[in-house]
């Protein structure tokens, strides 16, 4: 029997959800075809010579509890087959799938039954709301299908909507609501479900930008007291980079890079990371804790105290734009580091990976 996957270094706590080596491959033989892939043949020719649809390949992630990890790629990178095999919708050509510790391709129908009904929960982008319910007996779907009765299901229903600002709309239906609206029902019924994971398939992609940007406040806002394990597909940076604390971009299957946003940000591993936040606003991305310097760097005089957590562009407006200022850097009581003004015009500039020029 395998092992369930060791604990990387960087991190003391076990991954709520890993990935090892997985590979999906869509086609009449992929077996036949897997064998191709490991033996080099790309998705292009994979597709050209064998007739088969490379859909993942050699995906290795960890996802961390109570952390929100964002699978973020174009159109037909793998994202939506990345998730669904997470509770096993879809069964990978090769590799292993772990939550909690277990590996759930070794499950049989009891226990993955449980693991869609009770471990995870999903929120979807087209909200899929039962239309002839109301708005509560929606929101209290999971307790419906685990067989609680009526006023215990309205009663998680309640407090939910409350939870996400829908108190007074419990007796509403569905087409009754915004979509905006329609998408806190979505994740109300996710979160009374009282999952540990919750998958959320492109869900703020059909809402007009500014409730998008509401519903990114509120998963927030949720999540800084929730601590769910969130694993969140998304096709948009902005959306990406906000959310994430864990970031992983996918492209024709595989992963190109994935780390802390910030990182990459500042770090892009290869010319397509480079090219995908090369148009990212950086001094609204960035904060002061990914540039700061060692406290020992400098012991004053300071300009002023500025937090780890604030973007660059509000260091931009506190120093009216002078590049001779140098800041303390602190984390409540306790000074993190220090900022120079002069390192903060290196970050705004997209670095480049040099790889570019080689071909
Ligand atoms: N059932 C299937 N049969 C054949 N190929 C498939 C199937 N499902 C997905 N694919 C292919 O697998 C690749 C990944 O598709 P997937 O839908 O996971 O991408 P995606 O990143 O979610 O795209 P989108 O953002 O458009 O939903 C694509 O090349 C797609 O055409």
């Amino acid at each position: 029997m395998t092992q369930a996957p060791r604990i990387q270094a960087s991190n003391t706590q076990a991954p709520k959800v890993s990935i090892r080596n997985l590979y999906k491959i869509f086609g009449p033989r992929p077996a036949h075809a897997l064998q191709q892939v490991l033996g080099g043949v790309g998705k292009t020719d994979l597709l050209k010579c064998h007739g088969h649809v490379l859909g993942l390949q050699d995906i290795n992630i960890d996802m961390q509890p109570g952390e929100i990890t964002v699978i973020m790629g174009l159109s037909g990178s793998g994202k939506s087959t990345l998730i669904r095999h997470l509770n096993r919708l879809i069964e990978p050509s090769a590799g292993e799938v772990w939550v909690n510790g277990e590996n759930v391709l070794g499950y049989g129908e009891r226990k993955l039954r449980r693991l869609r009904q009770t471990t995870m929960s999903m929120v979807f982008q087209k909200f899929a709301l039962l239309p002839h319910r109301t708005v509560a007996e929606n929101a209290g779907t999971a307790l419906t299908v685990r067989g609680a009765a009526r006023p215990e299901i309205l009663a998680a229903g309640r407090k939910w909507l409350a939870r996400v600002g829908l108190a007074g709309y419990e007796d509403h239906y569905p087409h009754q609501l915004s979509g905006g609206m329609q998408q806190r029902v979505g994740i109300a019924r996710a979160l009374a479900s009282d999952s540990e994971i919750m998958l959320m398939d492109e869900a703020f992609s059909a809402l007009d930008p500014l409730i998008r940007t509401d519903m990114q406040d509120l998963l927030l806002e949720l999540q800084q007291d929730l601590k769910k394990t969130i694993i969140f597909i998304t096709h948009d940076l902005d959306e990406a980079l906000k959310l994430a604390d864990h970031l992983v971009i996918l492209k024709d299957g595989y992963v190109v890079q994935q780390g802390e946003p910030q990182h990459i940000l500042l770090n892009p591993s290869d010319p397509y990371i480079e090219d995908f936040v090369s148009d990212i606003n950086r001094a609204r991305v960035l904060r002061v804790r990914s540039i700061m310097a060692d406290v020992a760097r400098h012991d004053g005089p300071f300009d002023g105290d500025v937090r780890a957590d604030d973007t660059l562009e509000s260091l931009i407006s506190l120093s009216g734009g002078e590049t001779c200022k140098v800041y303390r850097v602190m984390e409540g009581d306790r000074q993190l580091g220090v900022l120079d003004m002069t390192e903060l015009l290196p970050a705004l500039v997209p670095a480049r990976t040099g790889k570019r020029a080689m071909g």
